[in-house]
């Protein structure tokens, strides 16, 4: 059975990902694949092109690039796939701190393929496309990992959704994020919908969704989508995303892990539950290597 087999009540989806998730019993997960997953994973890969590359770093951040230049960085159906699969490496990264998610070529992404959207355009194909990314951007989301999307040039449909799930969001200050899918007769269908209401509340996601209104860094500011905005020219973008990255990653794995687990289930879980999982967390890192080595230096917080 696959972490959130289809069908599955979303409550019930949520504690058996979390439960996985503490467990820390990745493997499962990435191995083992139900019959339907499997039949959508076929379908994609009729549709090829680009790839996901992933870049794990010996300073904990990875950065995974969606690389299709010649498409806008647009998703074929094996980048679909690619992303799944780099997903599960991610998940079995037991050093990563962070990772940054960012486009080829100067632009971050114009969602899906429409090639390959035009090809699977029945309704049961869509929908099970669908339900991949949609758990595939979730478990990128509740990754262990520090996340930030780097946009530069254009974020539009399902590249806008994927910047919803990292955890940060930095554009260059050219760059334009867009939730066109009104202009196409759609909805969000990546999760992104949810996701967008969670970070920038209900009435700026209908402004966002509703008015397909574009996005640019003051706006996204102002309505808390965007967390900083790079100068274009000033610099390497990656570099200065590394840098402004290591605020949160700087410092001992295992506790930047157990920081970002403890927020995810806050963010997902009953406050009970909360609860008891940071209790179950805390109790990870109290007593662990950092917490002797700070008591040892005796640390002062001026
Ligand atoms: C999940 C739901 C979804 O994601 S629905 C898909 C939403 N995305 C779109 O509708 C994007 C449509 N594309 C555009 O608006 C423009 O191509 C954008 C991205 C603004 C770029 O414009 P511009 O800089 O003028 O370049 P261009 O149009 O010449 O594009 C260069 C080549 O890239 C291609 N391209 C772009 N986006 C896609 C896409 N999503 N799927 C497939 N191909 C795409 C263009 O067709 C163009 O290709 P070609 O050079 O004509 O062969």
């Amino acid at each position: 059975m696959a972490l959130c087999s289809v069908g599955r009540p979303l409550l019930q989806n949520t504690r058996h990902a979390l439960g996985w998730f503490f467990k820390q019993k990745q493997t499962f997960c990435c191995k083992v694949h139900d019959s339907q997953e499997e039949e959508i994973r076929k379908k994609l890969q009729l549709f090829p092109g680009g790839s996901i590359d992933l870049q794990k770093q010996e300073s904990g951040i990875a950065v995974m690039t969606v690389n299709n230049p010649a498409r806008m960085n647009a998703f074929s159906g094996s980048m679909m796939t690619e992303l799944e699969e780099r997903v599960c490496e991610l998940e079995t990264w037991t050093e990563g701190k962070g990772l940054i998610v960012q486009g080829a070529a100067g632009t971050f992404c114009s969602g899906s393929d429409l090639n390959a959207v035009r090809a699977i355009s029945n309704p049961q194909d869509g929908m099970k496309m669908c339900m991949f990314m949609q758990k595939t951007l979730t478990r990128l989301l509740r990754l262990p990992l520090i996340s930030v999307a780097l946009v530069e040039g254009k974020a539009l449909g399902g590249g806008a959704e994927l910047t919803t799930a990292c955890d940060f969001r930095l554009m260059t200050s050219d760059a334009m994020i867009q939730f066109v899918h009104k202009h196409m007769g759609l909805v969000p269908g990546w999760g992104g919908a949810a996701r967008l209401v969670r970070i920038v509340g209900s009435q700026n996601a209908l402004k966002l969704l509703a008015g397909s209104r574009k996005v640019d860094p003051d706006f996204g500011k102002q309505i808390g989508l965007v967390d900083d905005v790079l100068t274009v020219g000033e610099g390497n973008t990656l570099v200065d995303t590394e840098r402004w990255l290591s605020q949160f990653t700087k410092g001992s794995a295992p506790v930047i892990r157990a920081v970002k687990k403890v927020v995810l289930s806050g963010r997902e879980l009953s406050l009970d539950e909360a609860l008891t999982t940071e209790r179950h967390v805390f109790g990870t890192v109290w007593g662990g290597p950092a917490n002797l080595e700070a008591l040892a230096r005796k640390t002062k917080h001026k």
